[in-house]
Parts: C-alpha cells; structure tokens; sequence
C-alpha cells in the first residue's frame, strides 16, 4: 500500500495576547521510504512541525492530506485511531511507564489498538526488543536500563503497531556519541531494511549529515530541503 502525507500551506498560530507563529506556510511531501531530518535553531518549530505532521497538533490554516484525505475533516478520534495505526512516536526523553516492565510498554499501543490477541501482543512486543537488543531485558522496568536501552524500548514501541512512519523528537538528545550512532544506526535501518519512514527533528548535525533529506527551519518556515545524492543501502 503507498501512502503520503502532504501539508499544503500549513500555518500553526498560538493565539495569545501577542500571537505566536510556531509553524509558518509549510508545504511539503513526505513519502515513503523516506529518512528526513528536521533541523534549525532553538525555536525555530521544528517540534511544532513535527507535532502537526503527526497529528499530535491542528494547523490553525492550511491543509494535511494522508493519502489524499483531509485531516481537519476527521473528529479526535479517527484522528487518534489514524495516529494508531500509521504513526509511532520516540521522544528526546522516552516518556515509557516506570511502573510496568518494559515489555509491557511495547504491549501498550497494541493493547489500545485492540487488534491481537494477549499471546501475540506478548509475542510481538518479545521479538521487538530481542531486535533491538533487549532479550535479556523485558521484565525489567525503565529505571533499571542505560539510557540507551531505554530509549531503544521507546523506538519498540514506537513499532508496536508497525506504523508507516516513525517521527522522533531528538531522539538521541540526551544520549553519549556512542548510544546516539547506535539509535541513528536503528532509525536509519527502519527505511532501508524496513522500509518504514522516518522524520527525525535533530539538533544533532552528524545525524543530520547523513540523513537522505534535511528541511531546514528558521522561523517557522522551511529555508531548505535537501536530498542526499544517493541514499547508502
Ligand atoms: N505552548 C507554548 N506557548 C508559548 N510559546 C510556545 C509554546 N510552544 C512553543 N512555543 C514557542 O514556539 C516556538 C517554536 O517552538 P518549537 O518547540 O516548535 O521549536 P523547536 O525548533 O523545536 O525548538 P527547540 O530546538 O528548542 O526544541 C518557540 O519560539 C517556542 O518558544
């Protein structure tokens, strides 16, 4: 199945006494198969972008299209049950529940989108993590991992419901060089092994660098967008 999310024109305003312009006229495509990296200084709303591209936010103006359907035509919850079965999220800090082992985490999304059974959920959320290196981990709870592991349980659960797209908000932000290749190395697997898309706000410039497209931000709105020559297998 292809799909395609497409922002035409998207504006995103706080209304406040002064208003603030977070997201200014972006338009863009992102497709599939594709490893974007979103950059652009403190500010500059690449996390509002972020938010809006994954249906976290609604523009104030302008339009979302995913496979050529109008997101402001759908109420909060096709748009939380579209988020449910397209998108999965990792944050710079992994937000997983301290309170639950880390294979329960990864069960979660599946447990809400309420489509397999309590063995196979169970099964899934094993085999997530034993890929990502987690196999003698999963009744651990997040306080007893590295950051790094941690973060690579949030990129599990990010897959729970095998999304198309998997948007990250400085998902190395606050891990060493070391950690950050091996979580750049996971994300950048998921489009050329998994053929998933990710789009990945960074203030990391390495990251950046090797990233197969950059949209560059200043000010809400798109100054660049690149593509790598040729995309490494
Ligand atoms: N809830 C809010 N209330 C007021 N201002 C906000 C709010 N959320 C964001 N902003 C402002 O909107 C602008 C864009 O924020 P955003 O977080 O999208 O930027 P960013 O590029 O992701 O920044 P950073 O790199 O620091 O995370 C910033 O100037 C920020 O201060």
């Amino acid at each position: 199945m292809t799909w395609r999310i497409e922002a035409d024109h998207l504006t995103r305003v706080l209304p406040a006494t002064v208003p603030v312009t977070l997201v200014r006229d972006v338009s863009l495509t992102v497709g599939e198969r594709e490893f974007i990296a979103i950059t652009g200084p403190s500010g500059s709303g690449k996390s509002s972008l972020l938010y809006l591209l994954g249906l976290l936010d609604r523009p104030t103006s302008g339009t979302l299209r995913i496979d050529g359907r109008d997101t402001s035509t759908l109420d909060d919850r096709a748009l939380a049950r579209l988020r449910l079965e397209m998108l999965g999220f990792v944050f710079q800090f992994h937000f997983l529940l301290p309170e639950f082992t880390i294979l329960r985490n990864v069960e979660l999304p599946m447990r809400k989108a309420g489509r397999l059974s309590a063995a196979a959920m169970h099964d899934r959320a094993a085999a997530l993590l034993e890929e990502l290196g987690l196999a003698g981990h999963l009744d651990k709870r997040p306080d007893q991992l590295s950051g790094g592991q941690r973060q690579r349980v949030a990129v599990a659960r990010a897959l729970a419901n095998d999304p198309h797209v998997v948007l990250a908000d400085e998902p190395t932000g606050s891990l060493d060089s070391k950690n950050s290749e091996q979580v750049f190395q996971i994300l950048r697997g998921l489009v050329h092994k998994g053929g998933k898309t990710v789009v990945a706000v960074t203030h990391d410039m390495e990251f950046a660098a090797r990233a197969d497209r950059r949209l560059h931000l200043v000010d809400g709105t798109v100054m660049s967008d690149e593509r790598a020559a040729a995309s490494p297998a």
